[in-house]
């Protein structure tokens, strides 16, 4: 659960150092001038979360709180795509243990990210389609580079968006623009990501999306950390609450929805789609 930690107020110095990674699906910078660490998502070529990366995520994520980093910055090593969601092949056909693991690993990043007293901030450096956007949507702050897209998009997979999953999206957005953009399984360009809200800005690379994702969280260096962390929690707390007393349920809602056979005939199609599209491109 939620534990804010005193952070020291000094800003460190020297040269930038690598926090060793469970595996080579994450890694994990810190800047030892300012104290940020970047966690950069690195499993080609679209990070789909399999449960490989979830557990990696989730891993860095802890490492970078133990640390007391000043703040931690999520990306993406892949040039197009910061995260395209849970990795379909996970939920089509499945092994049913592991689709379990999925599903609560994903609910651990979300949970772990979500609640974690340090500034938070994604530099979304290509698109950030559903389990992408709820990474995003569960920090501070979003950059966003041009020409992407954004959002949740779970309807048009046959797949409910649970409360939780939803929580960091209605944090940002109206009620009434969150209801349209799931219900509609709305994609948002940057541009139109940036005039709802969205995003916060909008950033002309990857690099310039993490000097900008710095900044913000400098913003919080004359802040008292405890205070901050506090203040965090208390709006995130009820959702978080509300999450841990539905999470077992909502595994089993989860199973029991993806081995429906119209939703897995719906995950099918979508993965040919997936497939076609490539077979075009070429
Ligand atoms: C109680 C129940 C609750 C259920 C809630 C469920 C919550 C979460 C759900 C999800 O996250 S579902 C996943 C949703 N994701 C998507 O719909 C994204 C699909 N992908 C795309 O739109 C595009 O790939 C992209 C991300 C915009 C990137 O486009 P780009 O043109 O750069 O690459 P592609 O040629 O499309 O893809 C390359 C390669 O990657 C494969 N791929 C893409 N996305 C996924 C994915 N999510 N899972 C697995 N594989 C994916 C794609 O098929 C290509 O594969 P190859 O053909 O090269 O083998």
């Amino acid at each position: 659960m939620f534990s804010p930690r005193v952070v020291s107020l000094v800003p460190r110095t020297g040269p930038r150092r690598f926090m060793s990674t469970a595996s080579k699906l994450t890694t994990v910078e810190v800047n030892d001038k300012t104290g940020i660490a970047t966690l950069t998502m690195c499993r080609p070529p679209v990070n789909g979360q399999n449960l490989e990366l979830l557990l990696d995520i989730k891993s860095s994520i802890k490492e970078i709180e133990n640390d007391s980093s000043r703040g931690l910055i999520i990306t993406s090593a892949s040039p197009k795509v910061f995260c395209a969601g849970l990795d379909i092949l996970e939920m089509h056909k499945p092994d049913q243990q592991r689709l379990r693991a999925v599903w609560t690993e994903l609910q651990n990043v979300w949970c772990a990210l979500y609640g974690i007293s340090m500034p938070t901030a994604a530099a979304i450096n290509g698109h950030a389609p559903a389990g992408g956007c709820l990474l995003a949507t569960a920090c501070e702050y979003r950059v966003m580079v041009p020409d992407c897209r954004i959002g949740l998009n779970e309807t048009q997979l046959g797949i409910i968006a649970p409360k939780w999953l939803v929580s960091g999206f209605l944090n940002i957005l109206p009620k009434r623009v969150a209801e349209r953009a799931l219900t509609q399984s709305r994609l948002f360009t940057t541009d139109e990501a940036l005039q709802e809200g969205l995003i916060d800005e909008i950033a002309n690379s990857k690099e310039e999306a993490v000097e900008k994702c710095a900044a913000f969280i400098g913003t919080f260096s004359k802040v008292n950390p405890v205070a901050r962390a506090l203040t965090k929690l208390q709006f995130r707390a009820e959702n978080l609450r509300q999450f841990h007393k539905e999470r077992e349920q909502d595994v089993e809602n989860f199973l029991s929805l993806v081995n429906r056979p119209e939703v897995q005939k719906g995950i099918g199609a979508y993965l040919e789609g997936l497939k076609k599209k490539k077979a075009n491109k070429q």
